[in-house]
């Protein structure tokens, strides 16, 4: 998926500032992500998670003070579903992945089934579940060349299979030199080191 090597950088912010409504979201955070980490983003409703990885993203282009580089790909799946309900599981995949690269139908279809979506491909999207949308974004996942991974809220409306194997899928990325900035309101389930990105005290090891 990636060379990247453990502990290179693959996204540097810097003195990252954001008012909102005359609220003071977060202030001179500074915090470098590196290959190998899973990165929680912590705080309530409202604090600014959302905000934060947007401008991660590079999608608030104003409106912050700061600077943020990414030096490798990236992939970030927000938590507004964006498929389109015109288009089949398989049409919205394709459609999505194809600025990561080209991909077969028999490796659409296979990500598609890894999500839980074998016998959905053809079916018009918006006859699917709230659930069922999400995995057809997150079998974006499973195609996905970025090492940089930035994921608002990825297990809302999944089930608790779809949890565990997310969990895994996220596991096997980092290991293999990628790295994933999430904002979640739950716990991850792993064993693997979780850094909590915290919108006051900045990166926490
Ligand atoms: N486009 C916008 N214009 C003005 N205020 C906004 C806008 N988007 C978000 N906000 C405000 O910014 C604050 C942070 O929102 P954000 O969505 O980043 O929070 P969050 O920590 O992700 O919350 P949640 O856990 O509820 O998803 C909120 O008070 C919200 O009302």
């Amino acid at each position: 998926m990636t060379d990247a090597a453990p502990s290179a950088p693959l996204l540097t912010a810097e003195s990252l500032s954001l008012e909102r409504g005359g609220r003071q979201l977060f202030r001179d955070l500074s915090f470098v992500i590196e290959a190998g980490q899973l990165v929680q983003i912590e705080g309530a409703n409202g604090a600014g998670k959302t905000s934060l990885l947007r401008i991660l993203a590079g999608l608030s282009r104003y409106g912050f003070e700061g600077e943020v580089t990414r030096h490798a790909p990236m992939l970030y799946l927000g938590h507004q579903s964006g498929v389109k309900g015109m288009l089949t599981p398989r049409e919205n995949l394709a459609w999505h992945v194809s600025g990561e690269g080209t991909f077969s139908r028999g490796a659409i279809d296979e990500a598609l089934e890894k999500v839980g979506l074998f016998g959905y491909e053809d079916v018009p999207s918006n006859a699917l579940s709230a659930g069922q949308h999400r995995r057809v974004n997150l079998a974006r996942l499973y195609l996905s060349t970025s090492p940089l991974w930035l994921l608002d809220e990825p297990f809302t409306a999944i089930d608790v299979g779809g949890v565990a194997e997310l969990e895994a899928l996220k596991v096997a990325h980092v290991k293999s030199g990628g790295a994933i900035v999430l904002t979640s309101h739950q716990a991850l389930n792993t064993d693997h080191p979780v850094h909590r990105l915290s919108l006051t005290e900045g990166l926490l090891v």
